[in-house]
């Protein structure tokens, strides 16, 4: 389960404070596959961002499984991080210098859940599974955006993380990708219990999942440089 209680992130930006996030309670349970949604600008990375444990608060808490993510030191979030999330970035983050097979093994030996052996395997199962069964050698700049959208949706996925976060990750998608990487993300969370929290603008996307959260631009979003730490 994860729990956001007063959470808060707020950006220094030159004489202002941004409050990019401002979320009183929010609880997720196991298994929930929810959607993230809200104008440009309200907070859905920075959100991810945070439950991830890339970034941390201002204030408040982030509890997953009863663990305060937001209070660990930063070796262990990311310990952390490599075992149980899965995350798609909005910019993908490849690995430009590796082929995208080696792309899913290498976040597989960081968190060790697929055991070696099964790991070769286990990729190019996924990558056949969002339609790039041939292109397990090619570099990431030799794919189209499309195409390097969906690897990073194999690897976010290849530890068959309990927590998967995805940032518009069909964004570049047409339709019919869209739907085969989304039917990938919900089967593997459904199959392993796992929280699927998706950002997204896309209407279709949001039908494809039963919650859907919707974030408000947090009121007095731009403050003067000597805001008090209340939240928004
Ligand atoms: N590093 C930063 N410094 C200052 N302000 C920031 C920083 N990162 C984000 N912000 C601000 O925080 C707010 C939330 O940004 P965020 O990227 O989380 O929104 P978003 O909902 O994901 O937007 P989009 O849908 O356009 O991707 C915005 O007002 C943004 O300008």
């Amino acid at each position: 389960m994860l729990e956001l209680a007063s959470l808060s992130k707020k950006y220094r930006d030159g004489s202002q404070t941004v409050v990019a996030v401002a979320v009183e309670r929010l609880t997720v349970k196991a298994g929930e596959q929810v959607a993230l949604t809200g104008p440009s600008g309200s907070g859905k990375t920075t959100l991810l961002h945070l439950i991830s444990g890339l970034l941390t608060p201002t204030s408040g808490e982030i509890k997953f499984d009863n663990i305060a993510v937001s209070a660990m030191p930063e070796t262990w979030r990311d310990a952390w991080r490599a075992k149980h999330v899965g995350y798609v970035f909005q910019k993908l983050n490849l690995l430009a210098g590796l082929s995208v097979l080696d792309n899913l093994l290498v976040a597989m030996s960081f968190a060790g859940a697929v055991p070696k052996p099964d790991r070769r395997s286990w990729g190019k199962q996924l990558l056949a599974q969002v339609g790039l069964a041939d292109r397990l050698n090619s570099l990431p700049h030799q794919l189209s955006t499309g195409e390097q959208q969906r690897v990073a949706i194999a690897r976010a996925v290849a530890n068959k993380p309990r927590l998967i976060l995805a940032d518009e990750p069909t964004a570049s998608l047409d339709q019919a990708n869209a739907n085969k990487a989304m039917a990938l993300l919900q089967q593997l969370a459904q199959e392993s219990g796992s929280i699927l929290l998706v950002a997204t603008h896309d209407r279709e996307i949001m039908s494809l999942l039963p919650r859907i959260i919707p974030l408000r631009q947090p009121e007095g979003q731009v403050t003067s440089y000597a805001a008090d730490d209340c939240l928004a």
